[in-house]
């Protein structure tokens, strides 16, 4: 990009108070497109980048130095319901059709400016945007990485993401077919699907709370009590005196 970044000789710290964060508009169109060639090996349709840049359902940040984006987080808001079958299964089944989750389908910062926080930064204003109380429904902030983009999955595995999924034959690049995985954050209390060992944990809770052997006891206990308000509030009997 030619911004003389590294004659600059700042550290991460320095740099950072000089990033920018601001939402990307149509007018960037033309560098989101070079950066977006520059780090992935997708090509994106033209209708892509007119929706990132203007359709308010994306949260498209971007970090700037100098007035030049250096960096971008592109992140949509969907609900369960709307989720491809790959990912059906990120939640726990029991929240409904309408609860929310956020995708991330791109971030990326430019070679100069990498290992400096800049795309820490990114992730952490959407995430902080995601737990602000306007969206705590949204459960789950997920995302699909190639399976040989190890940088990638150092960089979210090292921000709590764990793995979901191993998607085979997931993209095609360049017509051949490439695995991918998908990678998950629980946010706001939510839940991934419950394992045996869960169900396990709830019986054993159930069971606990419960407390069968105090059982009797509290069967004896119950009967005792009827027993007693039966007899109270039986009516007084009347007894006649026989004299002889
Ligand atoms: C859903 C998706 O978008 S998946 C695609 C992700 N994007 C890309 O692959 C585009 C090309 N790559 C990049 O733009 C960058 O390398 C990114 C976005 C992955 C990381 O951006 P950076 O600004 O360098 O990240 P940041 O400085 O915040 O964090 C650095 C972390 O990334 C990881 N990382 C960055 N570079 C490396 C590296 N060369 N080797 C190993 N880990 C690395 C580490 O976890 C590092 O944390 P650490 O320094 O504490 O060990």
């Amino acid at each position: 990009m030619g911004l003389g970044y590294d004659q600059l000789s700042m550290n991460s710290f320095s740099l950072q108070r000089e990033i920018q964060l601001r939402f990307l508009n149509p007018a960037d169109i033309p560098d989101v497109k070079n950066l977006c060639s520059e780090w992935f090996p997708i090509e994106y349709p033209d209708t892509w980048y007119e929706d990132i840049t203007s359709n308010p359902k994306f949260y498209s940040l971007a970090a700037t130095y100098h007035n030049r984006i250096i960096g971008l987080i592109v992140a949509e808001i969907k609900v369960k319901l709307k989720l491809n079958k790959e990912d059906a299964d990120i939640l726990a089944s029991f929240y409904p059709p309408n609860v929310q989750v956020a995708y991330i389908l791109s971030l990326g910062v430019v070679d100069d400016f990498r290992r400096h926080g800049i795309a820490s930064l990114l992730l952490d204003s959407l995430i902080s945007y995601l737990t602000s109380t306007d969206t705590f429904d949204c459960k789950a902030l997920y995302l699909h990485v190639l399976s040989s983009n190890l940088i990638a999955i150092h960089f979210y595995e090292r921000r709590s993401f764990q793995l979901h999924c191993f998607l085979p034959y997931y993209y095609a690049i360049q017509g051949k077919p490439r695995d991918g995985y998908s990678y998950v954050l629980y946010i706001n209390d939510g839940q991934p699907p419950w394992s045996v060992f869960d169900y396990m944990m709830y019986c054993g809770k159930f069971l606990l709370h419960l407390q069968p052997c105090a059982l009797p006891k509290q069967i004896v206990r119950t009967v005792r009590s009827w027993f007693c308000r039966f007899l109270t509030s039986a009516p007084p009997q009347t007894h006649s005196k026989h004299t002889s």
